[in-house]
Parts: structure tokens; sequence; C-alpha cells
């Protein structure tokens, strides 16, 4: 179990729920992508306050911490039923709870990368996933010299494998970090295999059928964003009125400004 499932358990009726691939997924009630975003940057400002033993924290104060404004952040919580105490605020322990248990934490998830290279290597020996719930429990690779390393603990296995690793270890996220080219072949057989959430880190568009979730990791796109806000900002042109303008818009940025690291 991870220490993140561990410690967002307090009572018997929060009981963790074994997952499997096929389990139905607690599906979001409604909740705006842009505050999914968000709550993973609520969490990690949470788990900071619980381990300095902070008990609760005004929202002024949370929304600080997570780098967001106060009513952008009562509004994302209220989603979750979470409103705070007038005058006390929000309980930071069970506040890390709700947090966690939305984003689907207080269970651990495996999780398979193909693509043996330099990104999934570097993603397999990063130690941060498990202590988040999430088990890197397979690395596949189609390459024969590549097959077999030891990486991470792990022997790299032959791509021809996944169905069966999807099945022996429960494998419910699936990574790609091949050659573009690959990708879409490598989705397609994580998808049949009963796959239905996927980290793409390919350069591509991956097509997929309406009930899997892919999420694109691009780096060079958030370079290009941050890019364009030095830009603006050499130009004298994002003040803090148009940062607060943005925060306040974030679902929908103002015409020709691409969403900051902050509001997505
Ligand atoms: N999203 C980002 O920010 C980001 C950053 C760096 C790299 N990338 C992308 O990640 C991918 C991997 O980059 P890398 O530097 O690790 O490349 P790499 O060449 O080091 O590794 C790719 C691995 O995929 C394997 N592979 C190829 N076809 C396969 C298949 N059909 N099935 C299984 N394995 C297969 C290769 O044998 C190789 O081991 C590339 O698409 C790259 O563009 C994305």
């Amino acid at each position: 179990m991870s220490a993140l499932a561990e410690s967002v358990l307090p009572t018997a009726d929060q009981e963790r729920t074994p997952v499997t691939s096929r389990t139905p997924r607690p599906r979001d009630r409604g909740i705006p992508e842009a505050t999914v975003a968000r709550l993973p940057v609520y969490l990690r400002a949470l788990q900071s306050l619980s381990e300095r033993g902070i008990p609760t924290i005004s929202s002024e104060a949370l929304a600080t911490t997570a780098g967001v404004n106060s009513a952008k952040l009562r509004k994302d919580l209220s989603h979750l039923g979470s409103y705070g105490t007038r005058g006390v605020g929000y309980d930071v322990e069970y506040l890390v709870y709700q947090v966690s248990r939305e984003l689907g934490l207080t269970q651990d998830w495996s999780v398979a990368i193909v693509g043996a290279g330099n990104l999934g290597r570097a993603l397999a020996n990063y130690g941060g996933f498990g202590s988040r719930g999430f088990r890197i429990a397979a690395l596949l690779d189609a390459d024969p010299n590549v097959v077999g390393d030891k990486v991470a603990g792990l022997s790299v296995r032959h791509i021809d494998t996944l169905e069966n690793v999807v099945e022996a270890e429960d494998i419910s996220i699936g990574v790609i970090a091949t050659p573009a080219a690959a990708a879409q072949r490598v989705c397609d057989r994580f998808v049949e295999a009963g796959v239905t959430s996927v980290l793409n880190f390919a350069p591509v568009v991956l097509n997929v059928p309406d009930d899997v979730d892919v999420r694109k990791v691009d780096l060079s796109i958030e370079l290009q964003i941050l890019a364009f806000h030095e830009q603006r900002k050499a130009d004298g042109d994002v003040g803090p009125e148009w940062i607060e303008a943005l925060e306040a818009s974030a679902d929908d940025p103002p015409r020709g400004m691409p969403p900051t690291p902050r509001n997505i």
C-alpha cells in the first residue's frame, strides 16, 4: 500500500477498494475538467501543510499556497462537497482525504509503461509515483536487445506479452513512451486488453473509443507556453490584472491567450 493511501484512510467506512482494470471507476460527478486538473495542485499544498502539522487552513491561505485565487479554490472544493467552516477554514487532514478520494488515490493503481528507452526508463526509475499510489508494474519494449534489461527492479518484457501483462498485473493505466509511429498501435493494444486510461508522451494524437481517457504530456508545448509568457512580460503586457483576469476565466482564457501553467 502506498504511503499516501495509508495516510488518507482514517476510518473503517473509508476502506480501500481493490481496483482492477475492469472495475467500474468512480466517475466524476460533473466536476469540470479544469477543477480536476487543479486538484493535484491543492493536494500537494495540503500534504505540505499536513507534514508541518497544520490542522486547519483558511481558503485564502490555501489558495496562496496553491497559487490560485481563493474564489476559484472555494468553487473547486465545493464540487467535492467541501465548504470549510466559517472562521475556522478547512480541516487539512480531511481535505487531503477528500481530494485524494476524488482523484482515485485512496487505492493503488497499476501502471504499465511501453517503450523502455530514455523516457520510459526515467519514468520507471522515478520513485515519486509509488508514494502517490501508482505502482509501475511493468515495462515493455519491442526491441529484443532491450527485452530482459533490468530497470528499477523490473525486467523489461516483450511487447507481445502486453495482453497477458495487463491481465496478470491488473493494469489500470497504460503509459506510451514509444516513438510516435508506434504509439497508435500500442494504444490500440492497451484498449483491446481492457485498459481505459492512457498517458501518452509520444508527439501524436491518439484515436480512442469514447470510454477511454487519454492524457497527453508534451514538454515542448509547456515550454512554448512559457516562452509566450516570457515574451508578453518582456513586452510589458502581463501585469497582475491580466493574471487575475486569466485566473478568473480559467476555463475560457481571453482570446489569443493560451492557458497558463497556473490555470490548467
Ligand atoms: N512528452 C514529452 O514531453 C516528451 C519528452 C521526451 C520524449 N518524448 C517522446 O517520448 C517517446 C520516447 O522518447 P525516448 O527519448 O525515450 O525514445 P527512445 O528511442 O529512447 O525509446 C523509445 C523506445 O520505444 C521502443 N519501441 C519502439 N517501437 C515500439 C513498439 N511498437 N512497442 C514497444 N516498444 C517500442 C524502442 O525500442 C525504444 O526502446 C518519443 O515519442 C518522444 O518523442 C516526449
